[in-house]
């Protein structure tokens, strides 16, 4: 008599991610542009469960849930597939399944996706027991995104390359945040696409010495770094969605020393003195009517982390003979 013993599911927490700084390079062979970035994950967040099934595949809950695909395209399930593939696990087979609870909005700007890929690897990486390094995770994380190797590590780095490349910021302060998610998505390509059609047409400001926010991070200072947070890809969301410009207005009127959207946007995140003025800017721009939902943040948090790991849980025993 065999005593098989499932593994118990495993879940991550995952944090979504505002861009402090986004310089856009020009468009490269490959369709991407050379980015030069500093992220800071906001405690906002996905959940995130894996679990041996014999039934795989992929479930979503909670924020925007209606518009994520629940097929191969999930991110999160290529994540599976990917990570099944590099370990000699079979991708069309993996017998998994993954639950996703988002808290992050959809084509919102802030890595969701990207995000429950990350939590995908790292529950994978403890359901199935790998020795993989972060850094090794992170390399894998790369080929399915240019923010998925930030959600892994989290806190504030800075990104080049795609934005695949990370390294940290040291740091220990706290900044607080205000988020309006608006009404529908955008598409990330479709953001990049208009900035490139404003820089044929003329030249949009572009944003300063990413040297500069490094400084004003290490301040502590939030008056000082809402002088410098700049978004090359803010003009080109603006010009798809012109609310955009007065849901900005309505944020720094509210209070917040400064509106920035986030990475392609929609979202918008307004950066405040401190938590209560957080709290009171939130609460004027649910009032003034110019988003769908506003939400309170601080960063920078961690990255993927497994939260929980129940016992497991024996099967009945399989008798063989
Ligand atoms: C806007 C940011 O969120 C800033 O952090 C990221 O650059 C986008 O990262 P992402 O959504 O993980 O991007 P991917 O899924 O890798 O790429 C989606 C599409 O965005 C465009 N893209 C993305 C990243 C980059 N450095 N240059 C690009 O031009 C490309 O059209 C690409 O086909
Ligand atoms: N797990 C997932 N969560 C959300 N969207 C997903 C997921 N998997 C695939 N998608 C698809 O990816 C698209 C982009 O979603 P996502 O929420 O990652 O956008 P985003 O936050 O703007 O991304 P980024 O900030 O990285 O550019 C969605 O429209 C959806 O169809």
């Amino acid at each position: 008599m065999v005593l098989a013993v499932v593994p118990p599911p495993v879940t991550v927490r995952v944090p979504a991610k505002v861009n402090l700084h986004l310089a856009v390079g020009d468009v490269r062979p490959d369709g991407y542009h050379d980015l030069v970035t500093i992220f800071q994950a906001l405690s906002l967040v996905d959940e995130v469960t894996v679990a041996v099934a014999d039934e795989p595949g992929v479930e979503v809950h909670g924020e925007g849930a209606d518009q994520v695909p629940t097929g191969a395209s999930n991110l999160a399930w290529r994540a599976v597939r990917l990570l099944a593939a590099h370990v000699g696990k079979d991708p069309d087979d993996p017998k998994v399944r993954v639950v996703i609870r988002k808290a992050i909005p959809v084509a919102g700007g802030m890595a969701g996706g990207s995000a429950d890929a990350a939590a995908t690897l790292v529950g994978l990486s403890s359901l199935w027991r790998l020795e993989i390094s972060r850094d090794e995770l992170a390399e894998l994380a790369g080929k399915l995104g240019a923010d998925v190797p930030f959600a892994l590590y989290g806190a504030t780095a800075l990104g080049t390359g795609r934005g695949e490349r990370i390294v940290p910021v040291l740091g220990r302060h706290q900044f607080h945040w205000v988020l309006a998610f608006d009404r529908r998505g955008l598409s990330t390509p479709d953001v990049f696409d208009e900035l490139d059609r404003l820089r044929a047409e003329g030249d949009p400001p572009r944003v300063g010495p990413v040297e500069a926010v490094l400084e004003g991070l290490s301040s502590g200072d939030p008056r000082q770094l809402a002088l410098l947070l700049g978004n090359d890809l803010q003009a080109a969301a603006v010009s798809l969605r012109p609310n955009l410009r007065r849901t900005l207005r309505a944020g720094v009127d509210a209070g917040a020393l400064a509106g920035i959207v986030s990475g392609s946007g929609p979202t918008t995140a307004f950066l405040c003195e401190d938590g209560d003025t957080a709290v009171r800017v939130a609460a004027e721009l649910a009032g003034a009517g110019v988003c769908r939902t506003v939400r309170v943040a601080h960063g920078p948090v961690p990255g993927a982390r497994v939260i929980t790991t129940e016992e497991p849980k024996p099967t009945p025993p399989e008798v063989h003979a």
